[in-house]
C-alpha cells in the first residue's frame, strides 16, 4: 500500500529505462489481458472501456481509463508474482502544433497510475515517448504474430515506414532493435524529415541486429511500398496513401496513424481483399464503425490461440491505441524508476 505522495517521473528520466525486450512482453500481456475473459486462469484479464473524446476548436482531448489484473510486470524476472495495475492516460493531439514556433509535437498526454489497494495516485509518468514506444511495440507483436510466424524465408526481408513523424521513427528504432530486415525504405511527405531519421538510423544500426540493413528514402509512397513485406504507415492524412497496386500479393501492414478516422491511410481496395486484426474490439465498435472490410479478431485472441493467422496474402494490424497498453507498460516504467532509486 501507498502511503507516499505520488511522484512525477519525466521524460528524460524515463528514456534511460528502455528495454524493447521488457517492452514487447508488457504489450503481449495488455493483448492477452484484452482477449481473455477467464479471470480465474493463468492469463492478465483487463476492464477498459472505449475511450472518450472531448474536441475543442484546436485539437481533441482523450481520456483513456483502464485496469490489468494478474500480469507480470518484468518478463526478465522469473520470480515476478502477477500484479494488477489501475492507470488512466489522458493525451491530447493538436494538430498546429508542429507549425508553431518553436514547433510542439502534436500529442502530449501524461499516465496517471494508482495504488491499485487504497485507489490513491501514485505516479505521473510524462506519456510522449511511452506512447511512441508502446504503439511501436503493438506494431512489433503483432508483425511477430501475423507475419513473422508464416513467413519461412526471413533472410532478404524489406520493411517500409510511411509517415517519419514521431511515431514512424520509434517504429524504424523499434524494428531495427527486435527484427532483422535487409532493407529499411522510408517516405515521408516533407523530405527533410525522412533525412533526419536516416541520419538518426544509420547512427543506430552499428548497436543493432541490422549490422548490414541498408536504409533508403523514397520520393513516392508507390516506389517506398514496391517489395516490402511489412510496412507501418504513421501520418494524419485524410486521404488513402496506399493501394492495392503498391503491394506485393504477400504483406503486412501496421496502420497505426490518421488521428480521427483510423483507416484513412489505406485504399478501400486493400480492405476488400485483406484480413484486418485490432487491438481491441470495444474500441473498434466505435472507432471503426466506418471501417468495412474482414475484421478478423484481437491480436490478443491469436495469442491465446483463440484465432488463427491467415496462412497467405495481405495482413493488416489496424492499431486503434488502447489503455491497457499504457497500464502495463507504464507499470513497468514506474517499476524500474523505483527500482533505479532504491540501488
Ligand atoms: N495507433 C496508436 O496507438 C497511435 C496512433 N497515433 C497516430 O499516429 C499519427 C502520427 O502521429 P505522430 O507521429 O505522433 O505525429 P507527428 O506530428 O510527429 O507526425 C505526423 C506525420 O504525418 C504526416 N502527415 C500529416 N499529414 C499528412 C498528409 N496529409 N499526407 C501525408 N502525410 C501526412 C507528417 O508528415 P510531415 O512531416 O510532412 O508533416 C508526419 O510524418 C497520428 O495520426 C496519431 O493520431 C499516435 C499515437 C498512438
Ligand atoms: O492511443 C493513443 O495514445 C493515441 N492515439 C491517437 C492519439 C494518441
Amino acid at each position: 500500500m501507498t502511503t507516499e505522495q505520488p511522484v512525477f517521473i519525466s521524460e528524460n528520466e524515463l528514456k534511460q529505462f528502455t528495454d524493447w525486450k521488457e517492452i514487447l512482453h508488457a504489450l503481449e500481456q495488455a493483448f492477452l489481458a484484452v482477449s481473455n475473459t477467464d479471470k480465474s486462469g493463468s492469463h492478465p484479464y483487463s476492464s477498459q472501456p472505449a475511450r472518450t473524446f472531448v474536441h475543442t476548436e484546436g485539437g481533441v482531448l482523450l481520456c483513456m481509463p483502464g485496469f490489468v489484473g494478474n500480469h507480470i510486470v518484468f518478463k526478465s524476472d522469473k520470480t515476478s508474482t502477477p500484479s494488477s495495475t489501475l492507470a488512466c492516460k489522458l493525451i491530447t493531439s493538436f494538430g498546429d502544433n508542429p507549425k508553431r514556433d518553436p514547433p510542439l509535437p502534436d500529442i502530449n498526454g501524461n499516465i496517471f497510475l494508482f495504488d491499485n489497494i487504497t485507489g490513491k495516485l501514485q505516479a505521473t509518468l510524462e506519456a510522449n515517448y511511452i506512447t511512441g514506444l508502446r504503439t511501436a511495440a503493438a506494431s512489433i507483436v503483432a508483425t511477430e504474430q501475423l507475419f513473422f510466424s508464416r513467413v519461412v524465408d526471413k533472410s532478404n526481408l524489406v520493411l517500409g515506414i510511411i509517415g517519419t513523424g514521431t511515431q514512424g521513427e520509434l517504429h524504424a528504432i523499434g524494428f531495427l532493435n527486435t527484427q532483422k530486415f535487409a532493407k529499411i525504405k522510408l517516405w515521408n511527405r516533407t523530405r527533410s524529415r525522412s533525412e533526419r531519421l536516416m541520419a538518426k538510423l544509420s547512427d543506430l544500426v552499428p548497436s543493432t541486429l541490422n549490422a548490414e540493413v541498408v536504409i533508403s528514402i523514397h520520393g513516392s509512397v508507390e516506389e517506398c511500398c514496391k517489395d516490402c513485406d511489412v510496412i507501418v504507415t504513421a501520418t494524419s492524412t485524410s486521404t488513402p496513401l496506399i493501394f492495392r497496386s503498391f503491394l506485393k500479393p504477400d504483406v503486412h501492414i501496421n496502420a497505426i496513424g490518421a488521428g480521427r478516422s483510423h483507416h484513412a491511410e489505406l485504399a478501400q481496395d486493400i480492405y476488400d481483399q485483406c484480413s484486418v486484426f485490432i487491438d481491441y474490439k470495444t474500441g473498434a465498435k466505435v472507432e471503426l464503425a466506418n471501417l468495412k472490410s474482414n475484421i478478423v479478431g484481437e491480436i490478443g485472441e491469436i495469442l491465446l490461440g483463440t484465432k488463427s493467422v491467415p496462412a497467405n496474402g495481405i495482413s493488416v494490424f489496424q492499431s486503434i491505441g488502447m489503455a491497457t497498453e499504457d497500464v502495463t507498460v507504464g507499470r513497468l516504467f514506474y517499476e524500474k524508476y523505483k527500482q533505479a532509486r532504491s540501488d
